[in-house]
């Protein structure tokens, strides 16, 4: 799915850091090691169920805790860096151990109450226990160690900046993927399973947004879904101005053609009819509220099933239409900082050519054209493309031209040599082709911007291997109290 609550670790994490080589962040080899759950296996020379002491020297790139008892490797949730904790150990291997948390002998300074009541189990979050400032200075040392380990960058070369935080770092999130869970209680999965946990109140996502959660739960969870069990997830969008919208995954077919007609004219009533439903209430006034109800068929299809007009966002001062399936940064607060150090470090001029790979609905494309001669920005996401194009035109910008399609396959149809290039690839980072003709093309200056620094680090190698130079890092904080974190990096000819 394009779209959802960024759940549990980035897909490096689950390894052991002293494990981890080029292949587990290379392109062909999954890495499937998630810590499994049970622990049956001890034929590694560890006892199951043992209760030992550990101190923990560090966290690993998913949040979890690292200590070393009788010389292996012994991973714990829960605990903090400098931490004594007693601990249990369920699953035993080769070169490193399992456990679970009984109880904590030493508690680190940097301890915090987390404030979400379902913090324990929830996998949303991996960081409310530590001080909001130490998950800043923990995520910069996660980018620095993969810049050194997988990229084989020396940090005396390169400058790190500290993560740039949020003054208030809650209920920053502008989507939220629901789960249904028993009696049609909507939830979060839990960490690394598919068993869903219902909450009161996200800190995360606005008041409002948990209204609308509640509310969808009685329109659509306790009592009528049993006129569409198919439907299994729905995700919440909410823009800056408190206009909602809703999206529900999967819709069976027949709920198209009216057979729920009860759910779709109580939808209607909700948020203001969209389709022509028979007997449908007038739209409601625009403002602040739900204001949007799509469904996804069977094909994959976006189609609206209530509200009209399009779900937009103000971004460093343009409108943006955004379709139900196309991406946006979840926390325009930090985004607008992310966007802004891409613009600041972009040597450009109204006598250069900028591409922009993977662009999305085209913000940074937009962001990058008023300076520029000329900007091309490439998105495989046929809706995100069409937002793209919409989007120019709104903005009045007309030295932007978008090409559909995967970025791999398709940057031979950009006719201009670009001088500099802003890449933002999803977690799996950039295609190896791209790269080998980013080299080829030789631009003065290559910024990358990345929610994965373990993937980030892979690309910069190569990159760095073909003649560039990474000469700054920002780290931003768009996902706080989780272990995820995003980068911007300028990288200029060596
Ligand atoms: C991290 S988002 C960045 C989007 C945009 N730069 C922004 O800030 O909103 C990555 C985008 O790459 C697109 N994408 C993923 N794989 C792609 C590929 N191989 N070629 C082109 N676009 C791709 C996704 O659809 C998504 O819109």
């Amino acid at each position: 799915m394009p779209y959802g609550f960024a759940r549990g670790s980035c897909w490096t994490g689950g390894t052991p850091w002293f494990t981890m080589n080029w292949n587990m962040v290379g392109r062909k080899k999954t890495v499937k090691s998630k810590y499994p759950v049970n622990g049956k296996n001890n034929a590694a020379g560890g006892v199951i169920n043992k209760v030992i002491d550990l101190e923990v020297l560090r966290l690993t790139s998913e949040g979890m805790a690292v200590g070393y008892y009788e010389g292996k490797a012994t991973f714990v949730p829960g605990l903090l860096p400098g931490e004594i904790g007693q601990v249990q150990i369920v699953e035993v291997k080769k070169n490193w151990q399992r456990g679970k948390l009984l109880g904590i002998l030493k508690a680190s300074a940097d301890r915090v109450k987390p404030p979400c009541s379902v913090f324990s189990v929830c996998g949303g979050c991996q960081l409310q226990h530590l001080k909001y400032e130490q998950t800043l200075a923990w995520k910069k040392q996660w980018v620095a160690d993969a810049l050194v380990r997988i990229g084989k960058i020396p940090l005396d070369s390169v400058t790190i900046q500290p993560t740039i935080g949020m003054d208030d770092p809650w209920r920053y999130r502008n989507k939220a993927r629901l789960h249904y869970g028993e009696q049609g209680i909507l939830g979060y999965y839990q960490e690394k399973s598919k068993a869903t946990v219902p909450f009161a109140d996200c800190l995360l996502i606005s008041e409002e947004m948990n209204r609308w959660v509640r509310e969808a739960e009685e329109l659509l969870g306790k009592g009528d879904r049993k006129s569409f069990p198919q439907l299994t997830s729905m995700t919440f969008r909410e823009n800056s101005r408190g206009e909602g919208m809703l999206i529900l995954d999967s819709l069976p077919d027949t709920f198209l053609a009216d057979v729920s007609w009860p759910v779709a004219q109580k939808l209607g009533e909700w948020v203001g009819p969209g389709k022509e439903w028979k007997g449908a209430e007038p739209a409601k006034e625009a403002g602040a509220g739900l204001r949007w109800v799509w469904g996804i068929n069977s094909s994959g299809e976006p189609e609206r099933i209530a509200g009209q007009g399009d779900f937009t966002e103000d971004v460093l001062g343009g409108e943006f239409k955004i379709s139900p399936l196309a991406f946006l940064q979840v926390n325009l607060t930090q985004t607008r900082r992310l966007y802004s150090t891409v613009l600041d470090w972009a040597e450009l001029s109204t006598e250069k050519v900028a591409w922009d790979l993977y662009c999305g609905i085209g913000t940074i494309t937009l962001a990058l054209a008023s300076k520029a001669k000329k900007v091309w920005g490439i998105e495989e996401n046929p809706y995100a493309v069409a937002d793209a194009r919409e989007n120019a035109r709104r903005n009045g910008i007309n030295n932007a031209e978008f090409i559909a399609g995967k970025v791999e396959d398709t940057f031979r149809q950009i006719i201009d040599r670009p001088d500099i290039v802003v890449l933002d690839p999803p977690r799996a980072g950039a295609h190896k082709r791209v790269l080998d003709r980013l080299l080829e093309l030789g631009p003065d200056q290559i910024i990358y911007v990345s929610c994965d620094p373990g993937t980030l680090a892979r690309d910069l190698e190569i990159l760095q291997s073909g003649g560039y130079r990474v000469a700054e890092v920002q780290p931003v904080d768009m996902f706080p109290w989780t272990v995820h974190v995003e980068c911007v990096v300028t990288l200029e000819q060596a």
